[in-house]
């Protein structure tokens, strides 16, 4: 109660329209219990099931309450809590300048082996975390990261037909099937693939849920990166050292979990040695995957920026951690939304025929096709607008900062901790018009008459000057810079965008060109109540499983996927 109390009188300073929690969304215990107390709570009358409580304390309340708070509470608001205050910020400016002040607001990452904090669901821990698994990491790194993978991921190339040809087997096993419900745990299969390729050079043949073998190699790194992403908040809490002690009495599935622990460091080291040997005969030089790049600029006598062998087993495990669940979620939700609108499936496949034409994938070109796939790319931005995996939290460090929101200076307390909230800034009618809750990646591509009106010059591939079709279509920029934040913006933004946007192109070319997907109907069901059927599921499905926003049970609605006509 004195916590709660000290917060409340330091976030009256702010001026800002305040709520107050009892308990922190980080704390632990509440971690693993808020959903099922606030749903008990809710059933009891009146104001006792209906408070602020029951509304805001637990994790994901914001989806559930959309546009509400922002629109009661003004641009800014507090959430008080026992442990800290959570200053919730949905001035597109405001946000956009704290993202550039990346000194006054850094991401707020406590990095303790022993106290670890959670923040539910920020990247911010996932990387904590990672510190166990080697030294510090471009995650965790305070200063702008011990690396520099901005185009720092060199590797587009790889990704691009690495993720055609695992599209390419993942479609034919659809339609193998026929009517499958496999698509989250297909698409975790095919986003570690290109990832595994991409970082260590190592392919493997796409193998759908059903065709498994627990005891290919491909299983067992995925089995075991699967294994700690599954248990990341377990792992947070009790640290990866607790579950690999050899004398503890633990049960087995948390042995299980301390090899897997095991098991990736060691599939590390043994990729790590393996390149090194090749290096050392001369030979890495046309290796472009990521572990090779860190490998060579850590060999590099008197460079500042070569890294440990720890510090490259730690960006290792953090590019697979946060490449994986990011990529994979978003392609299970497209694939939910294209099944509601199979108009937008004939759009983008309208684009592939036109750019592809009947070319086999094998003469698919990264530098000459991924550059035409705009609609491909439009559907990229309009899945992560409505539905943001990622959310960041920034802090005021040590001194007060002073930022404009909405037209006045708020002066936030050091300690403060800072959430842009995602969803008013991406899914706001007065900013995206009236259609803004729609999924309609549409709206991201314009027709021009006079080439580059309205595109912002940092955007990949919008424009080609080829004279025919394409160079007639431009992909928009949102309403402003701080209206889009999936990628997050400024110094610590995500490093795998342009990585991203390939493999996800790559990936829907595969799927779409030649496929399409509709949700398997029910008895006497018109397609149209089928497809607002998907679109509730969507809605209902979403929530925060582990750290990211997510459809929590895609196999509860089978889909069936055929060929094109
Ligand atoms: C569409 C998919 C993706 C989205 C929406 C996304 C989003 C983000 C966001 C918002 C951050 C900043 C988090 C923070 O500041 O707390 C981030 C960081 C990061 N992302 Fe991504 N990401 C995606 C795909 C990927 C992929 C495929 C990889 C790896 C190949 C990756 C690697 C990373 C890494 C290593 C960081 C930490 C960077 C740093 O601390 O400087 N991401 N990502």
């Amino acid at each position: 109660s004195y916590c709660l109390y000290c917060n409340y009188v330091e976030a009256r300073k702010i001026g800002v329209p305040l709520r107050i929690i009892p308990i922190d969304h980080l704390n632990k215990l509440w971690l693993l219990l808020d959903k099922q107390v606030i749903s008990l709570v809710r059933r009891l009358p009146w104001v006792l099931g209906r408070n602020n409580f029951t509304r805001f304390n637990y994790r994901g309340w914001h989806e559930h309450d959309a546009l509400r708070a922002h629109d009661e509470m003004g641009e800014a608001f507090v959430l008080v809590t026992p442990s800290h205050n959570w200053l919730h910020l949905a001035d597109p400016d405001a946000v956009i300048n704290m993202y550039r002040r990346g000194k006054d607001f850094p991401r707020w990452v406590k990095i303790t082996k022993f106290r670890v904090h959670f923040t539910y669901k920020f990247i911010g821990v996932q990387l904590e975390m990672l510190d166990v698994f080697g030294g510090p990491n471009i995650a965790t790194s305070k200063t702008n990261g011990v690396a520099d993978p901005s185009d720092r991921l060199p590797c587009n190339g790889i990704v691009w037909s690495e993720a055609i040809s695992l599209g390419d087997e993942m479609a034919c096993y659809w339609a193998a099937k026929g009517t499958f419900t496999s698509v989250g745990e297909d698409a975790q299969t095919l986003s570690l693939h290109v990832l595994s390729k991409a970082c260590f050079g190592q392919s493997f043949a796409f193998e759908g849920h059903d065709e498994r073998q627990q005891t290919s190699v491909s299983a067992s790194f995925r089995f075991s990166l699967l294994t700690i992403m599954e248990n990341s908040l377990l792992i947070l809490a009790l640290g990866p050292g607790f579950f690999m002690n050899p004398w503890l009495p633990l049960p087995s599935t948390w042995r299980d979990l301390g090899q897997a622990c095991a098991k990736f460091k060691k599939h590390m080291a043994y990729l790590y040695n393996q390149k090194l040997n090749v290096l050392a005969e001369g030979q890495l030089g046309g290796d472009s995957t990521l572990m090779a790049s860190l490998i060579r600029a850590s060999q590099k006598k008197g460079e500042s920026k070569g890294l440990t062998e720890e510090e490259i087993y730690g960006t290792m495990f953090v590019v697979s951690f946060a490449g994986h669940d990011t990529t994979a979620h978003l392609v299970t939700y497209a694939i939910f939304f294209l099944a509601a609108n199979p108009s937008v499936q004939d759009w983008i496949a309208d684009e592939l025929r036109r750019v592809l034409g009947n070319r086999p994938r094998q003469d698919w070109d990264y530098h000459t096709d991924f550059p035409r796939l705009k609609r491909c790319l439009a559907t990229l931005y309009e899945t992560l607008r409505v539905k943001t995996p990622v959310a960041e939290v920034k802090w005021a460090e040590r001194s007060a900062q002073s930022l404009d929101v909405g037209g006045k200076t708020l002066v936030i307390p050091p300690g403060t901790l800072i959430v842009p909230s995602y969803l008013y800034v991406h899914k706001h009618p007065r900013f995206w018009g009236q259609d803004a809750q729609e999924w309609r990646p549409e709206r991201w591509i314009e027709k021009s008459t006079n080439g580059k009106s309205r595109q912002r010059d940092d955007e990949p591939g919008q424009q080609s000057d080829d004279g025919d079709y394409d160079s007639h279509e431009v992909l928009l920029p949102p309403p402003s810079r701080g209206n889009y934040l999936g990628w997050s913006e400024g110094a610590r933004d995500c490093p795998a965008k342009k990585f991203s946007q390939v493999e996800w192109v790559a990936i829907l070319a595969a799927l779409f060109r030649d496929w399409e997907v509709q949700p398997s109907r029910l008895e006497n069901e018109t397609s149209a109540q089928a497809r607002t059927r998907v679109l509730d599921f969507i809605e209902k499905d979403s929530d925060y499983g582990g750290l990211l926003l997510q459809l929590m049970h895609p196999e509860r609605l089978p889909l069936a996927w055929s060929k094109r006509c």
